[in-house]
């Protein structure tokens, strides 16, 4: 086990200041902000700047990134004081460690049991943002967290099946492409809670 929290919830691609009261209000651990050039999702600094100053540190703040160079994620990190960095892409090399932030990275599920590079909290997702859901392997993964497709209607199943540490989601409380709905933001994390609730009272009961 790697400590980290079970049942913790990461919203990401937040872009208004009435994203992040959504994400307050129902007590999301984790805000993302997308850093990513192209994505849909992508905040300019100063969005990004307005968005993280409005957080605090009422919940700690994820910076995304892909396939970008070590010195432009080094910068992003300190401008924004980002508490953990997200790595979506192919990032290899030892370099990623000296950020001096935990680090998030993506993981396909096919190579999850494979996959030895340093990492708080390995995120298994095989997409980026695209709000697909994919085939999960018959598996338990209570050191990761898991993303890509989930929604309000699969999260607790999802938890209950895989009984991951995290969840993670961005299409999955949208509205519309890129816009954030509070509701589905609210009820993904109730209907998370629950599960995850659900999941400790099973375990509780299997140790007695
Ligand atoms: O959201 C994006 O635009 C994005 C761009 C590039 C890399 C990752 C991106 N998002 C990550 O995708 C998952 C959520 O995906 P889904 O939409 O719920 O299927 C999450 O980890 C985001 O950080």
């Amino acid at each position: 086990m790697n400590g980290w929290q079970q049942g913790t919830i990461k919203v990401c691609g937040v872009r208004t200041p009435e994203d992040i009261q959504a994400c307050l209000q129902a007590r999301v651990d984790l805000i993302g902000l997308v850093l990513v050039p192209g994505s849909k999702r992508e905040l300019s600094p100063k969005q990004a700047t307005v968005l993280r100053d409005l957080i605090g540190d009422q919940a700690r703040v994820v910076g995304v990134f892909m396939n970008q160079s070590y010195s432009q994620v080094y910068e992003t990190t300190l401008a924004l004081d980002l508490d953990l960095v997200q790595l979506h892409g192919q990032e290899q090399g030892r370099c990623w460690e000296q950020l001096g932030r935990p680090l998030i990275r993506r993981v396909m599920p096919s190579d999850y049991r494979r996959d030895r590079r340093a990492s708080a909290l390995p995120l298994v997702d095989a997409g980026a943002g695209h709000g697909v859901a994919h085939p999960w392997p018959a598996a338990r993964y209570p050191e990761a967290m898991i993303a890509g497709g989930l929604t309000v209607n699969s999260v607790a199943a999802l938890i209950e099946a895989l009984e991951p540490a995290a969840v993670d989601v961005s299409s999955g409380v949208e509205s519309s492409p890129g816009c954030k709905s509070p509701r589905a933001i609210e009820e993904f994390c109730r209907n998370a809670r629950l599960a995850f609730e659900q999941v400790r009272r099973v375990q509780r009961s299997i140790n007695q």
